[in-house]
């Protein structure tokens, strides 16, 4: 459901205590991670022998790993020149150990700063051994030509990196300056958080998690703040029973429209219907219901008054209807004037309390902290900003937030302690939990107009179907960004519709429900 994706503090503090309290040798887990990453290699490689790879071992122990992996590779006949980036006898622990027995097999070896790039002709496979998650700031500016150099092989060879491309951070993913383009990561006990972020995507390539034997019992004592939505999170949804009535599938209550933005309230009630609900109702001024209400048969209206414009009096109309529905979700296209504020806010009076706020139901509660402090710490409520939605209630801009995203959901948590969706790519859901749950999604097939209206209305859905807030946020989220993925292949250059993401979802779930990944972490790949 859920994947650790502990910070490289965390996973020093797991080795240390796997060390100290189950005495497991750094250089048996060296073993481990080596291992496994040979055998990622091998996977892409039918036969090995006779090929070429050229090892880069930094000065840590993700270079002892680059040791371990020479030996490997030597064994089966690879022609091996290992490149090591601090002088022979400086290497000690079980980079050291590693790097001896290597010696000992006269495996060719050379110091980086010494090596001429210039004399290599083709090389099949490179493994980028030159920092894991020790490595912090900036790099220095050695590493800087090595990784470029890397790179510029990398363009004609199989580049793989071991725990984490070099270069890249391994909490905030971004490259510091420059980070190893990989075609496969292999990261070792579980993803570190950093290869999640949207920022080291075009770096990590293939990401596979491999276990090292770090005991469970570890993790288990000392759990990771953050998350990776796993594909059985999709599991959650049972097959309907054959004689399920359609109230069993929830009831869902939208609130949004205006003139100018009918569609979005629509695409609200398309994502809700393809999700499963049983009914969706749209509420809205009566002369927008009526035309919506022609277009679309299958999403039921109730007309709020006369006209086109939301009043707060319309509110009275619904209020004695509101505990009919299963939840609400509020905001979707409905305009932001003074009128629909008033209306809005006497909503917020009488909530329902399995609301998602949404667009414009955002921008009334983050110019207003009165309003957000009547659902704040309400466990079952939920809001899905955007970063621009999100940046209105921190006075920050957008591309702020989308420097510091895991900041600011952190921030709003704190404060008003409920669900927050912070979208775009490797959407962030935060739970009332305090963990952290990143999508490993990223697709510009979901950067398109209305997408966010049909998210809105996929976890407004599963929150009728019974699930908790949280689950129908994680799955809601995954849901929707595979169903982008999946149109990824159909339309490479986008052009998709929303309401085709709406659309695809259930043959989606039909499709990848209960199917295997494996140690992938992208189905992709
Ligand atoms: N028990 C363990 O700790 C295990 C660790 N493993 C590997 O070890 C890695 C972590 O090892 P380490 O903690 O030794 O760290 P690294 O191997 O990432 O390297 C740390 C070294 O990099 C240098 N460095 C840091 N920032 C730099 C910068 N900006 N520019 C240039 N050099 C910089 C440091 O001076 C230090 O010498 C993991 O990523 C993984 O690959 C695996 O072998 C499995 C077991
Ligand atoms: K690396």
């Amino acid at each position: 459901m859920y994947l650790p994706l502990p910070t490289p503090q965390e996973m020093a503090a797991w080795d240390k205590r796997s060390m100290d309290d189950f005495d497991l040798r750094p250089e048996l887990l060296m073993e481990n991670a080596s291992r496994e990453a040979f055998s990622q290699i091998k996977h892409r490689f039918a036969d090995l022998a006779g090929r070429s790879a050229l090892l880069f071992a930094g000065p840590g122990n993700n270079g002892g790993d680059a040791f371990a992996l020479a030996r490997h590779l030597w064994i089966s006949g690879v022609k091996v020149m290992t490149l090591h980036s601090k002088r022979l006898k400086e290497y000690d622990g079980a980079s050291g150990y590693h790097l001896s027995v290597l010696r000992k097999l006269e495996v060719p070896y050379a110091h980086l700063s010494e090596y001429n790039f210039d004399f290599i002709r083709d090389v099949d496979i490179i493994v980028d051994g030159l920092l894991g998650t020790g490595f912090t700031g900036e790099l220095r500016q050695d590493y800087v030509d090595w990784i470029k150099s890397i790179n510029k092989m990398g363009e004609k060879a199989y580049v793989i990196s071991l725990d984490i491309p070099s270069g890249i951070d391994g909490i905030t993913g971004e490259p510091s300056p420059v980070a190893v383009r990989a075609d496969d990561t292999v990261a070792f006990e579980e993803a570190k958080l950093g290869l999640m972020q949207p920022e080291a995507r075009e770096y990590v390539g293939c990401l596979s998690i491999k276990k090292i034997g770090i005991p469970q019992s570890i993790k288990h004592d000392s759990p990771p703040e953050h998350y990776v939505l796993d594909v059985d999170i999709l599991d959650r949804l049972v097959i309907p029973r054959r004689t399920m009535h359609k109230g069993e599938g929830g009831h869902v209550l939208v609130l949004g429209g205006s003139q100018a933005l009918s569609g979005a309230a629509v695409l609200t009630c398309l994502g809700a219907l393809r999700a499963g609900a049983g009914l969706v109702t749209l509420a809205c001024p009566a002369d927008l219901a009526r035309q919506i209400r022609c277009g679309w048969p299958e999403i039921m209206t109730i007309p709020l008054g006369e006209g086109f414009d939301w009043r707060r009096e319309m509110f009275s109309q619904l209020k004695d209807e509101l505990p009919r529905f299963d939840s609400v979700v509020v905001g979707p296209g409905m305009g932001r004037d003074d009128d629909t504020r008033a209306f809005f806010c006497d909503y917020l009076e009488n909530v329902h309390q399995r609301t998602l706020f949404d667009a414009d139901a955002l921008y009334f509660l983050a110019g207003d902290d009165s309003l957000m402090q009547r659902i704040s710490r309400s466990s079952e409520v939920i809001l899905t900003p955007h970063p621009g939605e999100m940046a209105r209630f921190f006075h920050v801009s957008a591309a702020q937030i989308n420097q510091e995203r895991s900041r600011f959901v952190r921030e709003f948590s704190e404060k008003y302690n409920v669900n927050l969706v912070l979208k775009g790519a490797s959407t962030l859901i935060s739970g009332v939990d305090r963990h952290f749950y990143i999508s490993p999604f990223a697709t510009s097939n979901l950067a398109v107009g209305g997408s966010g209206d049909v998210l809105a209305g996929i976890i407004g859905s599963l929150m009728a179907q019974s699930l908790s807030t949280l689950d129908a946020a994680s799955l809601g989220v995954y849901w929707h960004g595979l169903a982008g993925k999946d149109l990824e292949n159909t339309y490479p250059f986008r052009g998709n519709l929303a309401r085709e993401i709406a659309d695809i979802l259930p043959g989606v779930l039909a499709r990848y429900k209960g199917k295997k990944v494996g140690d992938r972490v992208f189905f992709f790949c």
